[in-house]
């Protein structure tokens, strides 16, 4: 089982608006939605849907967690959060003609007390693999992720910020960083796919023995000891591109939990991260054809 631990859940409200937002207006829409959200949250809520067994764990207060609680339930996706007496924070995305406006809180405080009973929670849950992903709130450090990778034998991935990811020091199956947390957690330049490619390289090694970096319409690369891939992104009608990541985590932990080799489960990611896109939020779309699109994906080893 795949336990995900999100340390700073969200509630993820996204909302469509037909005209360019003006300073000092008023825009209106009825085009409105919730979604429960955050990295790890999102990966269960893929995972479940790709059949794989998962379970979600990391923080909820209300009143945002319980509705957090119900909409995972209302979809079967198992979950064991702790409670914590602040609140849950809300993302709003604001998806317009001239953008995608994204704008996250930063999370409630979370005491020592609730960290503590995480970490019990995840003995308890006693998976077989650990992912800990999205941003830390106030209360959580680097430390935490660390302890949590530490606590037993299973394998821990990591979707963390590139400022955490360069603290981190425990052994790491995987991380995942997007462009600009490689570039932030390498300091190299990642302009181009191959200097990507070199990056990853250079931040795989006895900390993350493997490491996937998301390049949005570039696709995304993985570096492994057993050598280092380019996937590129399936062209497809992109909606938005929130939880976009996630779904691309949720592709490769599937495969690998299946036991499939590194550039299988690139391509993986790949096709369930493109059909994410095609949704608004972090809805679940249906994910009947990525067994199909996967063999489609443009796939080079170097
Ligand atoms: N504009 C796009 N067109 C097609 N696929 C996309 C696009 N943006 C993202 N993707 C897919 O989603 C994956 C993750 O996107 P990315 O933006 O890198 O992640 P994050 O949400 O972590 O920043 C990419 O590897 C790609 O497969
Ligand atoms: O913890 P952070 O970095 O604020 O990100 C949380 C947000 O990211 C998401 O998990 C989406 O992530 P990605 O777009 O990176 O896949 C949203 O559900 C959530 O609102």
């Amino acid at each position: 089982m795949i336990l995900t631990v999100t340390p700073n859940p969200a509630l993820d409200h996204t909302l469509r608006v037909d005209a360019p937002l003006e300073a000092g207006a008023v825009a209106r829409t009825d085009d409105a939605q919730f979604d429960p959200g955050g990295k790890g949250v999102n990966v269960s809520k893929y995972l479940t849907a790709l059949d794989a067994e998962t379970t979600a764990t990391g923080f909820l207060g209300d009143p945002f967690g319980s509705l957090i609680r119900e909409r995972l339930d209302a979809a079967s996706v198992p979950n064991d959060f702790v409670d914590v007496g602040t609140p849950t924070r809300v993302n709003t995305t604001i998806l317009a003609p001239d953008g995608e406006f994204k704008v996250n809180q930063n999370g409630p405080d979370v005491g020592p007390a609730a960290v503590d009973d995480l970490v019990a929670t995840v003995e308890r849950q006693d998976p077989d693999a650990v992912l800990v992903a999205g941003s830390l709130p106030p209360g959580v450090d680097p430390a935490t992720v660390d302890r949590l990778a530490r606590a037993g034998a299973w394998e821990t991935t990591v979707d963390v910020g590139g400022s955490v990811l360069a603290e981190l020091d425990a052994e790491y199956a995987l991380c995942k960083p997007n462009r600009e947390e490689l570039a932030a957690a390498t300091g190299r330049a990642v302009d181009t796919v191959d200097e990507c490619l070199d990056a990853a390289e250079a931040l795989r090694g006895e900390t993350f023995r493997r490491v996937v970096a998301s390049l949005g319409p570039d696709g995304a690369v993985m570096a492994t000891p057993e050598g280092s891939y380019h996937a590129e992104a399936l062209a497809t009608d992109v909606v938005d591109t929130v939880g976009a990541g996630d779904a691309l985590l949720s592709g490769v932990l599937a495969a690998f939990d299946r036991g499939e080799s590194p550039p299988e489960a690139l391509r993986a990611g790949i096709a369930v991260a493109a059909r994410v896109v095609t949704v608004a939020g972090t809805g679940t779309p249906d994910f009947a054809d990525v067994p199909t699109t996967r063999e489609d994906v443009a796939l080079s080893t170097h």
